[in-house]
């Protein structure tokens, strides 16, 4: 039996952490032979909620799951953990813009940036869920001196796979034949998704789609996707942000050869200079990501790249009192 991770859920009495918290004990994240400690957070006006999910929890009889830690203190959540996902922050409504959260957010995440950096494990993976989630975690990671800038990271990957199922039933085939697919930039509606090396079942989606098709229903299709759902649900997304932010962390921690979208720190690769959160492809191996170098960016790509990189460094600025 291996030795339990201790796995730090923030806002774990909201909509994201009811599928989020279960799937995690139940093995989905980090495979059905690690035992798991969850230490989630709320505020205290929720604690009450959170009471009721660790309830369910338990009555799960989870054999994976070996202790939870309830509290309101970012400093107890955070202790050692192994793993962070922070959740916990006001979601959009209908006609609002991601970064319309950020005044009421981004205090968040200065302080849980600090608490990681005097509690968690040295080597604590850090997921942002809550939005504006390239910038919160911007912020988190100026928070966090002792940390490395790279142990913070951005959800990405519920645009990549919405990405990928778009292509998927465009084309008429499955998702797992869709290749190398790639959303670039901040999760707002300006990230860009880009078909440019995508494949699926070997032949280059350019071969399958038409140019139309690409850029003016598809790329805006996948930027506004979680306005869509709001719009029909009356809510955000939850069961596949949760599922999203299982697929990041397991593929990070346990490793994946396909190319996978994160919003990681800008290291100049592909011209997109540090400072910012931004979505590359990345392949992960022994518990790290590499940005996947050398890929060829028309000028298509370029002026979108671009944008997405734009809108990143005017929602920095606007936070810039926050970076420590
Ligand atoms: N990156 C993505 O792809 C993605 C996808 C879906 C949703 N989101 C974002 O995730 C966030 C959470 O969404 P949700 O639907 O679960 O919202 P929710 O309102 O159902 O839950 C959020 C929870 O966070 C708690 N919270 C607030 N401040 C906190 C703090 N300082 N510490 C700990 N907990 C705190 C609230 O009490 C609440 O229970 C939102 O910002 C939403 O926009 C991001
Ligand atoms: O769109 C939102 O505000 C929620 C989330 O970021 C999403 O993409 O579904």
């Amino acid at each position: 039996m291996k030795d339990p991770v201790r796995i730090a859920i923030t806002g774990a009495a909201g909509q994201i952490s009811y599928s989020l918290a279960f799937r995690i004990a139940s093995g989905d994240m980090l495979g059905k032979d690690q035992p798991v400690i969850l230490q989630l957070l709320e505020i205290p006006p929720a604690m009450d909620a959170l009471n009721g999910v660790v309830m369910e929890l338990n009555d799960c009889a989870f054999p994976l799951l070996q202790d939870i830690v309830a509290t309101d203190d970012a400093n107890v959540a955070f202790k050692d953990a192994d793993f962070a996902l922070l959740v916990g922050a006001r979601p959009r409504g209908p006609g609002m813009e991601r970064k319309d959260l950020l005044e009421a957010n981004a205090a968040i995440f200065s302080v849980q940036g600090k608490a990681l950096n005097d509690n968690a494990s040295r080597d604590v993976r850090v997921l942002v869920v809550g939005n504006p989630a390239n910038t919160n975690a911007l912020i988190a990671s100026c928070n966090a001196p002792d940390l490395d800038a790279g142990q913070f990271t951005a959800m990405m990957r519920l645009d990549h796979n919405r990405a990928k199922t778009q292509l998927a039933q465009k084309t008429g085939k499955h998702v797992t034949d869709v290749e190398q697919m790639i959303v670039w930039g901040n999760h707002s509606a300006t990230q860009y998704p880009d078909l440019a090396h995508c494949k699926v079942d070997g032949t280059s989606a350019f071969d399958l789609v038409e140019r139309d098709w690409y850029e003016n229903d598809f790329i805006p299709t996948v930027q506004q996707r979680g306005a869509a759902i709001i719009k029909a649900r009356g809510a955000s997304s939850a069961a596949s942000a949760a599922s999203a932010a299982i697929d990041h962390m397991r593929d990070w921690a346990l490793g994946t050869d396909e190319v996978v979208s994160m919003g990681i720190p800008a290291d100049g690769s592909y011209g997109v200079e540090p400072g910012i959160m931004y979505s590359y492809p990345v392949v992960c191996k022994n518990g790290k990501y590499e940005i996947v170098q050398g890929l060829e960016v028309n000028e298509f790509s370029r002026g979108r790249m671009k944008a997405t990189e734009d809108e990143l460094r005017e929602e920095r600025a606007a936070v810039e009192h926050l970076l420590g």
